[in-house]
């Protein structure tokens, strides 16, 4: 349908109309609207909702109802969220947000009126729940104080006055910030005050100088000289105790050499970490010259007891089997004649590839001789003695992926520089996980180190793992892309010596039938030998491959049984773990069986800022806790004394890597202590 107006009188001209009639519209609109079908429309439906200080709400008036409305000011969304959550106990639970989903908006009377209509609330026949969602009006941080009311209205539900937002524990703070800050909400130098004097009730010296490295490299604190003046007699006891043994001077007290040389251990610690010298920090830069010299790395792969893995060496070699024992000379033999070569050891899980790998290690580091070993996951290296992530061991960057030709931030002068150019042997477990790419970056800086141009620059390595397992993890790739990451594809492969492992140790040490048939499933999944669908392109398992359940509940209750009266047993609880591929099962997983754990929970919320303060509107921190990425963890953290943990970064390894399982021993609030059940130490 098409209006034209050829001749306007120009008297009555109203464009608006004009420009309606002159507009084309299809025949598909002109039915649609001729039958009067719903233009547009919106799902979910959004409820604004006011944010305002105390009598800070905007109010219309005119001359004549001035005084009724200064005296009786008409309800905002916000103070009629307060009067409900006084009346009406099930809005007591709730936070302002979630109020639209379960009340409507009565604009008449202002108030919140329950919904008739929804999916009726568990528990609760005549509470009915809506698809509607309740968006905060967001505030620009320049506005201080709406701005952190606004932060508590997201976090604290039901609220019955601006009065109640302001209490926290029993106190009534002034401003709306401190409240913030008493509950935790801010970031603030008070959390890393309190962090390192909780650690000086129950650390080492050592422990606080690595804690204190950590806060400086990661956390950013604004006043990290006050940290350092506060606690620094705390971090250098050892130091001192040390130099009262030499002197034989026990009144002996601290000294500004003291505090310097604790400094120069800060500061190597930092340099580990986060590659920053203090000054970089904001802190004083210790004087080097006055300080004992040291190369944290060097001492590092050289503090082993030489005694006790000359003992380790001596009862275990027996024990090895033949298969075992050809790798095990193969290897030494390469070791005490200085020949650099490229092994692969080839064994399927349980063959007995960690038992020899720590053979190998104990034999060369009895010696006093450097033996370096990294794997790919954190998990891997935890199992190594004085194993580290080759990530952080090689200073590899973290976008290998998209680096044409990475490569490992070592120079020759460093700690590791002088460890790759000593040491006898790397071996790098699961490196079949690893992207080509890090293998030819640590090629690269061997050759570089070395001043050889042979691959590694003729050092010998042991790359250990199993191609059956995982690839290389490339985000959002294909098959392809993963096969071409994968070692076997770099030109290093062609020079790489197989060696195998095939009698399956942990079957044969238990003399178990159906360990022996499992291990033979896995074999024949691994070699590809399983008949795939044709329609499908999927394998079948054998029907005797493992038990299935139908739901998460069921799978709860197989794999931790009876959890109430064994879930503080160590033992038992690192022996199972459910894993699953998505984070929102993981949170339903979680979350049912925290419920079953009856101890006092304690919630650890994570502070989420933008970088750029005028941001803060675009992205509210409500919408920034929201976000739920792969390899974060949750915005708000439930942990129970007892239930376990991983830790998905450690800032200063090996002793506990990305993987490690801990289980809460204390939970006050605080940064957490934890027992590792990954190992004992
Ligand atoms: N020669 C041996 N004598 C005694 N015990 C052994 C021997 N070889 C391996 N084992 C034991 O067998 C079990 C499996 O060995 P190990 O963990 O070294 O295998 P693996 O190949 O590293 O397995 P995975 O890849 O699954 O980690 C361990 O308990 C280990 O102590």
């Amino acid at each position: 349908m098409a209006v034209f107006g050829l001749q306007p009188e120009i008297k009555d001209f109203d464009e608006i109309v004009q420009y309606q009639a002159g507009r084309y519209i299809s025949s598909n609109e002109a039915v649609w609207r001729i039958l009067s079908f719903q233009i547009h429309e919106r799902s979910p439906a959004v409820v604004h909702l006011a944010v305002h200080l105390q009598n800070g709400q905007r109010v219309y008036f005119t001359e004549t109802n001035v005084q009724q409305r200064v005296l009786n000011p008409p309800d905002t969304t916000l103070t009629a969220f307060f009067s409900l959550c006084k009346n009406d106990s099930f809005a007591k639970k709730l936070l302002y947000t979630e109020v639209p989903s379960y009340y409507t908006w009565n604009t008449k009377n202002k108030v919140f009126e329950r919904r008739k209509q929804g999916k009726s609330v568990d528990g609760q026949p005549t509470i009915f729940k809506d698809t509607t969602i309740g968006r905060l009006y967001t505030v620009h941080p320049n506005q201080h104080e709406c701005f952190f009311l606004r932060l508590l209205l997201v976090n604290v539900p039901g609220p019955t006055s601006f009065e109640y937002l302001r209490t926290v524990n029993g106190t009534i703070h002034d401003t709306y910030r401190s409240a913030c800050q008493a509950l935790n909400l801010l970031e603030n130098d008070q959390h890393w005050d309190n962090c390192i004097n909780d650690a000086c009730e129950t650390s080492t010296p050592s422990q606080i100088r690595a804690l204190f490295g950590i806060i400086l490299t990661t956390c950013s604190p604004s006043a990290p000289t006050e940290l350092w003046e506060k606690y620094k007699s705390k971090m250098s006891e050892d130091i001192l105790h040390r130099k009262q043994l030499e002197t034989s001077d026990m009144t002996f007290d601290f000294t500004s050499e003291i505090y310097n040389y604790t400094l120069v251990v800060i500061e190597d610690l930092c340099i580990r970490m986060a590659n920053k010298p203090l000054q970089d920090l904001g802190m004083p830069s210790p004087n080097r010259i006055a300080a004992v010299s040291t190369c944290v790395e060097l001492d590092r792969e050289q503090s082993y007891s030489t005694s006790d893995l000359l003992l380790y060496v001596q009862n275990n070699i027996s024990k090895l089997t033949s298969e075992q024992k050809d790798i095990y000379d193969t290897i030494m033999h390469c070791v005490d004649n200085n020949v650099g070569e490229i092994f692969f050891l080839d064994a399927p899980g349980g063959t007995g590839k960690t038992f020899v790998i720590k053979l190998i290690l104990a034999s060369i580091r009895s010696k006093n001789d450097i033996a370096l070993a990294i794997a790919s996951s954190g998990i891997a290296a935890t199992l190594l003695p004085g194993g580290r992530t080759a990530h952080s061991a090689l200073k590899l960057p973290l976008n290998l992926h998209s680096t044409e030709t990475p490569t490992c931030n070592i120079s020759k002068s460093t700690g590791m520089g002088k460890v790759l150019q000593q040491c006898k042997l790397i071996i790098w477990d699961e490196c079949t996980m690893a992207h080509k790419k890090s293998l030819e970056a640590l090629d690269q800086c061997l050759k570089d180190l070395r001043g050889k141009s042979k691959p590694f620059g003729s050092t010998l390595i042991l790359l250990a793992g199993d191609f059956r397992q995982t690839l290389p993890i490339i985000p959002r790739s294909t098959p392809a892309d993963e096969m071409n990451a994968c070692l076997k594809n770099s030109n290093l492969w062609a020079h790489v010596k197989t060696l195998k492992l095939t009698t399956n140790m942990r079957v044969r040490l238990q003399n178990d039938d159906s360990g022996q048939t499992f291990s033979d499933q896995l074999l024949a999944m691994g070699n590809g030998k399983l008949p795939v669908d044709s329609i499908s392109g999927c394998i079948q398992l054998p029907a005797d491959f493992c038990n299935l359940v139908t739901s998460k509940n069921e799978l709860i209750e197989k794999v931790f049984p009876n959890i109430l009266k064994n879930y503080k047993n160590n033992k038992w609880l690192s022996e199972r773990a459910i894993l699953a591929p998505q984070n929102i099962d993981v949170h339903e997983i979680n979350n049912i069986i925290l419920t079953k754990i009856r101890d006092q929970a304690v919630l650890y919320k994570s502070v989420d800022t933008v970088l750029e303060p005028n941001e803060a509107v675009n992205y509210p921190s409500e919408f920034l806790n929201s976000i739920d990425l792969s390899g974060f963890p949750p915005h708000v953290l439930q942990l129970k004394i007892g239930v376990p943990i991983i830790p998905l970064r450690n800032i200063n390894p090996p002793k506990l890597c990305n993987g490690t399982r801990l289980a809460v021993k204390k939970n006050n609030g605080k940064p957490n202590r934890g027992h590792n059940l990954d190992r004992a130490f």
